[in-house]
């Protein structure tokens, strides 16, 4: 049971949206996953951090990754299996608010890797101290709005950007290709911006919000989050734990309390995370072009040059730059070719276990002639 002291957790996003998931499951002690290891994960629970082996995770076979929220069910209390947790039998994945999923697709396989879950706010990080790049914008906010979080754009380095940026209005360009999503810009050097980010996440309907970072390499990630928690990311991250073994070792938290509400999510795996396969986030980014397609005069109009193409008109008149109607058909070719992939990794898949099956049939029809069974 919940008790009512749900103690460190509330550090780690346990808000009332939380505690009305764990009403279905009665029973079962609130943990989130703090860092995901090989062979198993590092969670909160209202009583400290505790290490959950993966092999205890159900439903079988479901993927888990940092930010999830766990049931654990004790043979005991979780009090009493504190330490080397041996009461521990199972520690069920609870449904998720969002998640960030690489869908990757190898000539012979298809397969996706759950890189996090549950994350309120992903701050797109554009700096401003080079040339913008809309096509890549466009498929981080892709990325964001299809993982089911919402999207923040963040322009940092604003004190370098006079040289380059030149006497462009940046930000209302940017605002142009993020369609609706929040802008804010930001200096590490003279601390501008910062407390606007930190409003967003106070801010956040239901609390407890959930916030990680997502750009390229010297964009400002890491900046950023030293100035929003007020000191080295390392430095609060780290924490000593006892391992299975009563060893103790130093482990860096992927999830870290932010001063003021909110937790931080710094995962390797989502920082550089860009857009493959998300036809959702397509809809939010390039709707206003989608929505094109339905005034063309032919139903299956290719957009090319056919008569009465709503496409080539926007183009035509200005209403659509060029810029973007390439690049909503680059996405739409690369989603194409992962979705060929896919059906060819699924037929080989489908192949092979039904090879598999025989095999195993023409095995036990062998014993059985061989009078084994
Ligand atoms: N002048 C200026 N420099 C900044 C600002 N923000 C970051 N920098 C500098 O930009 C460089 C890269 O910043 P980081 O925060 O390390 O970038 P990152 O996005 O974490 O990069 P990765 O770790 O490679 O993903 C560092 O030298 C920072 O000091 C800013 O607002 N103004
Ligand atoms: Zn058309």
């Amino acid at each position: 049971m919940i008790s009512s002291s749900i103690g460190e957790l509330s550090l780690y996003g346990f808000s009332d949206r939380i505690a009305e998931l764990y009403r279905d499951y009665p029973g079962l002690e609130a943990a989130r996953v703090v860092r995901a290891d090989r062979s198993h994960f590092q969670v909160m629970t209202r009583a400290g951090a505790m290490f959950v082996p993966r092999a205890l995770i159900t439903p079988e076979g479901a993927q888990c990754a940092t930010g999830d929220w766990l049931g654990l069910d004790f043979e005991g209390s979780l009090e009493g299996a504190f330490g080397a947790n041996p009461g521990l039998l199972q520690a069920r994945v609870l449904p998720r608010f969002s998640q960030l999923i690489r869908k990757v697709a190898f000539a012979n396989s298809s397969e996706s890797q759950l890189l996090a879950a549950n994350i309120d706010l992903i701050a797109v990080v554009v700096p401003l101290d080079r040339t913008l790049s809309p096509g890549r914008i466009e498929r981080m906010l892709v990325a964001a709005w299809d993982s089911g979080a919402t999207p923040l754009l963040i322009l940092t380095k604003a004190d370098l950007a006079d040289g380059i940026n030149g006497n462009h209005d940046v930000v209302s360009q940017v605002m142009e290709y993020a369609a609706g999503v929040r802008v804010i810009t930001t200096s590490a050097e003279a601390g501008d911006g910062i407390e606007e980010v930190r409003q967003q996440v106070q801010d956040y309907p239901g609390g407890g919000a959930t916030l990680t970072f997502l750009g390229p390499s010297g964009a400002g990630k890491s900046t950023l989050i030293n100035a929003l928690i007020g000191a080295k990311v390392q430095d609060t991250g780290e924490v000593r734990e006892g391992d299975f073994k009563g060893k103790h070792t130093t482990t860096a938290r992927e999830l870290v309390p932010l001063p003021g509400g909110g937790v931080l999510m710094d995962t390797p795996g989502v920082r550089g995370f860009e857009v493959v396969d998300a036809a959702e986030g397509v809809a939010k980014v390039f709707g206003d072009i989608e929505e094109l397609f339905g005034l063309c005069r032919f139903a299956d109009c290719q957009h090319l040059r056919e008569p009465g193409c709503a496409v080539q008109e926007a183009l035509e008149n200005g209403l659509l730059e060029s810029r973007r109607w390439q690049s909503y058909q680059k996405m739409q070719r690369e989603m194409a070719r992962l979705a060929q992939r896919k059906d060819i990794a699924q037929s080989r898949s489908e192949s092979r276990s039904a090879g598999r099956a025989y095999r195993s049939y023409k095995k036990i029809r062998g014993r059985v002639e061989e009078g084994k069974f």
